[in-house]
């Protein structure tokens, strides 16, 4: 097995997605070893309690770290090498990135930890530090219930970039994003629909001008919808006069 990836949430079914598809076949093909768990397993109440109250006061409550601490330790085998890297979406994590998602897909185990409520316990996460690399991770300036639907959209950014689980055109539209723009819009048959027709360009069979138009397209796109990307383009790949037209 390339991967070995345990989940470990109070709603283990809101990972049921991760068995569907593309990921369902990575595990399928033995790319991808996959397991989710639901942390109440390391309760030991009669109320199986994963949540107190916060020192200091605020609102809402807190994950307790014992189940945490148990359940990483159930999950990393003592002198594992090399270590698990924890990841544990949060808030107030660093941004999820593309970068981040290939730097992953090369680990050979992730474990990731869903909070709940107001978060963990941070004592969880300094004891994890002390055996493993854990990183916070969040996925953008918006406010979710928890990490639950973080690792559907990092087990996804992930799992593509694992080895054959991309077809190759798929790997070839990866690349595509390599010169740092939004890609051009796509069309399919038919030629006509309800009154929009394809661009003409694109079915010339001009191969030439077809590349011209889709990078026009995408500066085009980019300007209007995503100007802070330009702003980190190398000149060279600038053209000012495709932004000025
Ligand atoms: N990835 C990602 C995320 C998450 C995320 C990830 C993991 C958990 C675990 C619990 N929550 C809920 C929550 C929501 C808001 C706060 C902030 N506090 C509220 C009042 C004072 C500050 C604390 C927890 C989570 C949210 N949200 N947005 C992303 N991009």
């Amino acid at each position: 097995t390339r991967m070995r990836v345990d989940v470990v949430s109070i709603f283990p079914e809101y990972l049921a997605p991760l068995d569907l598809s593309l990921i369902g076949r990575a595990r399928a093909s033995g790319v991808l070893d996959l397991a989710v768990h639901d942390l109440r397993t390391w309760t030991h109440d009669v109320h199986r309690t994963v949540d107190d109250t916060p020192y200091g006061g605020g609102p809402g409550m807190v994950m307790r770290p014992e189940p945490w601490g148990e359940a990483l330790d159930a999950l990393v085998p003592v002198g594992e090498e090399p270590p698990p890297r924890l990841v544990v979406p949060s808030p107030a994590g660093v941004p999820f990135r593309q970068a981040l998602a290939h730097e992953w897909a090369a680990e050979r185990h992730l474990i990731f930890a869903c909070g709940r409520y107001e978060g963990i316990d941070q004592r969880v996460l300094e004891h994890a530090a002390t055996r493993m690399p854990v990183t916070e991770v969040s996925l953008g300036d918006y406010v979710l219930f928890g990490g639950e639907v973080a690792v559907l959209v990092i087990m996804e950014a992930v799992t593509r970039l694992l080895p054959g689980v991309l077809g190759n055109a798929d790997s070839l539209a990866e690349e595509s994003h390599a010169h740092g723009l939004l890609e051009a819009p796509v069309y399919t048959k038919p030629p006509g629909w309800r009154g929009h027709d394809v661009p003409e360009i694109l079915r010339s069979g001009d191969h030439g001008r077809i590349a011209r138009w889709r990078r026009d397209e995408a500066l085009v796109r980019t300007a209007r919808r995503r100007p802070d990307m330009l702003a980190v383009l190398p000149a060279t790949e600038l053209d000012k006069r495709d932004i000025a037209a």
